[in-house]
């Protein structure tokens, strides 16, 4: 706690004069009020000797003279601490937010959003009431205590001796509260973050909570959730609770005794009323900060708590940065040639027993050039593109872009002369301007970025956008809520566009997009394509026509590469796969459209396998193209398809064949 406690004073370095003058304002606070009794004792013994009103009158209006000054230096107390500590606290508050935004997606992987929520609002709160009040008001306390007690001394030496008795057990009951109020305030802040993940995580999925008639789980567990954090509440008031009943006790207990031996000692003439009162008045003002001790024990406690959270944050080290020096380019001479060689990958919370999810992958995509990925579901497609704009750094081998790894460019440059458009479409709750224009050029002129959003909006068939009730200017709902699946996808996708990147990454753009939709995109995206370099997810064949050359994934290596003709006709494993992905493409489709989650009606299940078509035959839709043979590999992935029914076989089985293939109606479709 004490080495926690001295990097926060080192935090708040900008703001030390003003806290000095904070906490010399609360002891000058302090020194006033324990003037008053000093006055008192002395008007008590002139009482029956020499008062007069003149003497009354004048020790009262020092009193209310000492009162207001006291009045006046907690004011100027909360002047000198609040607004600097407000300061500290926006600091830290903007440093955790950058820290965040800095870090790679492994570490976002690995932390749950609620748990950032809560220590970049919560704790850094919590921090910030410690700077402004807790840690002048524990110096003001401890000094008031001191010289308070030298006070008490001055009064009569027994009755201070019967006042610091009470002192001994305080330390050791203080001692113990702090070691177990600090484990439950950690507990109670994680627990904090934990719900506030669970609430995040609940809002995101609302949708298909609701479709699946899971909200009353999702409200069991929530319940449970919250259940375990009232209880570490209780437990946490509970140790307060016997803390505070020991600080009131034992100063009260001292007390009493004290009172019965002064009255004892007064009554024998060994000390004058004066003092008697003035030990009194003393000892009550010296009470209150001791007891404030005690609940400025548990705020330091939950502030050194919250600082353990910040920082555990604030000192995740940050593996994906820009090399000293980079490699110098020009982005906009980049020609877009994309080289992997021996790529390599595991996420770092992979299990020992799981296999790299990229094993050795070599593939040359060359500039200008569209190069679709294809391959089973959970082969390592996505993972792959996120290591060209090093969202995760390769763990083998390398990636170059013009000959140049990708780690030895800076990440402003990397990241200007990639894009990239994720199937799961993000938006920000801003217009769809600002989103579609996120990566675009700064610099251009305003038309210049006019035509560019309108460019961008034409190729992914977004001109919706201009229907909105502000047209470009209407601002998105939250997470992009009022907008369709597929509307959403297709400014992802124009985003993507407007950045025009060297090379742009797309992991299955146009995956919730209706047939309609997605021939009109096709065709655009073909034109707009051209001298880019662009790798592309495709799990359909639609998809995969946009493409010059495909490469097949399998098992975390690149195992085939050529034109989607010469693969449909070479490789079973390839049209095995386009066919295992179309079904599944459609199967998530229409459990997205019940769900809610995708701008496409849901549509029946198809009955037979959809045919797969060669580039050439969606160009001439006449001409036709052999049908997919069986998997060439024994042991198909199929933990993710839809088990099928005799029912659904039978239109295959009337047939008993198509296209040369026979239908197993054993096996799953
Ligand atoms: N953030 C992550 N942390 C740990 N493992 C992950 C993470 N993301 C993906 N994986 C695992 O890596 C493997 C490959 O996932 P990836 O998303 O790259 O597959 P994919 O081929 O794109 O699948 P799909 O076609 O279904 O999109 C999967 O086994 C997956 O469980």
């Amino acid at each position: 706690m004490i080495s926690t406690m001295g990097r926060l004073w080192a935090t708040v370095r900008p703001i030390r004069v003003r806290l000095f003058l904070g906490l010399l304002s609360a002891l000058a606070a302090s020194i006033v009020a324990l003037l008053i009794p000093q006055v008192l004792e002395g008007m008590v013994n002139r009482l029956d000797a020499e008062a007069t009103s003149a003497t009354v009158l004048t020790a009262g209006a020092v009193v209310l003279g000492l009162g207001l000054v006291e009045a006046s230096l907690i004011w100027l107390r909360r002047i000198f601490a609040v607004s600097p500590a407000t300061m500290t606290e926006k600091d830290m508050r903007v440093g955790f937010y950058a820290k965040v935004q800095h870090m790679p997606v492994a570490f976002h992987d690995h932390w749950g959003s609620g748990q950032l929520l809560s220590r970049s609002m919560t704790d850094i709160n919590l921090i910030r009431r410690w700077v402004a009040f807790g840690m002048i008001m524990v110096v003001a306390s401890a000094v008031t205590i001191v010289v308070g007690v030298l006070l008490l001394f001055r009064s009569s030496a027994l009755l201070a001796a019967i006042f610091l008795a009470a002192a001994a057990p305080v330390t050791l009951i203080s001692y113990r509260f702090s070691r177990r109020y600090h484990a439950l305030s950690r507990l109670s802040q994680d627990q904090n973050g934990d719900l506030a993940t669970t609430i995040e995580q609940s809002v995101q999925g609302i949708r298909v909570l609701k479709a699946f008639g899971r909200g009353p789980t999702a409200l069991e567990q929530f319940s449970g959730q919250a259940d375990d954090l009232r209880r570490t509440e209780v437990r946490k008031a509970d140790a307060m609770a016997r803390f505070d009943m020991a600080m009131f006790m034992l100063p009260e207990l001292a007390l009493g005794v004290a009172l019965f031996v002064g009255l004892h000692e007064t009554a024998a003439g060994e000390m004058n009323v004066g003092r008697l009162a003035s030990y009194f008045a003393t000892a009550t003002l010296v009470i209150g900060p001791t007891r404030m001790l005690g609940q400025l024990l548990g705020m330091a406690v939950n502030a050194s708590t919250a600082l353990e959270r910040h920082y555990e944050v604030m000192d995740e080290d940050n593996p994906i940065t820009s090399p000293e020096p980079a490699t110098p380019l020009d982005p906009a001479r980049i020609r877009g040639e994309v080289r992997l060689q021996g790529v390599r990958f595991r996420y770092p919370d992979a299990p020992d027993r799981v296999r790299d999810v990229v094993a050795g992958a070599d593939l040359q995509i060359r500039p200008g050039e569209t190069m679709a990925l294809v391959g089973v579901t959970g082969c390592g497609k996505s993972t792959l593109l996120q290591l060209v704009p090093r969202l995760y750094d390769v763990t083998g081998g390398r990636i170059t872009i013009d000959g140049i790894d990708v780690r030895d460019m800076s990440l402003d440059d990397l990241r200007t002369i990639t894009a990239v458009a994720f199937e799961d479409a993000t938006l920000f709750s801003d217009s769809v301007r600002s989103n579609v224009l996120l990566g675009a050029d700064r610099n251009l002129a305003p038309a210049d970025r006019e035509e560019l959003l309108r460019l961008a909006l034409d190729t992914a068939d977004a001109g919706f956008a201009y229907a909105l009730p502000r047209g470009v200017d209407t601002r998105i709902g939250e997470e992009g809520m009022s907008l369709s699946g597929g509307q959403r996808q297709r400014l992802a996708l124009a985003r993507a566009i407007a950045a025009r990147p060297a090379v742009l990454l797309l992991d299955d753009p146009l995956s919730a997009l209706d047939t309609r939709t997605e021939e009109v995109v096709t065709e655009r995206l073909r034109r707009v394509l051209a001298g880019t370099t662009t790798l592309i997810v495709a799990h359909r064949t639609s998809t995969v026509s946009l493409a010059d050359r495909v490469a097949l994934m399998d098992e975390g290596r690149i195992v085939a590469v050529g034109t989607h003709d010469e693969l449909l006709a070479t490789s079973a494993r390839y049209r095995y796969v386009l066919t295992d992905q179309e079904q599944e493409a459609l199967h998530n489709r229409d459990i997205a459209a019940v769900a809610g989650e995708r701008g496409t009606p849901a549509r029946s299940w198809p009955r037979h396998r959809p045919r797969i078509l060669g580039r050439q035959e969606r160009i001439r839709p006449t001409t036709t193209t052999p049908t997919a043979p069986p998997p060439a590999k024994a042991d198909p992935p199929t933990a993710r398809r839809r088990p099928t029914t005799s029912s659904e076989c039978c239109p295959l089985k009337r047939t008993g064949s198509r296209g040369g293939v026979r239908c197993d109606c054993s096996a799953p479709c």
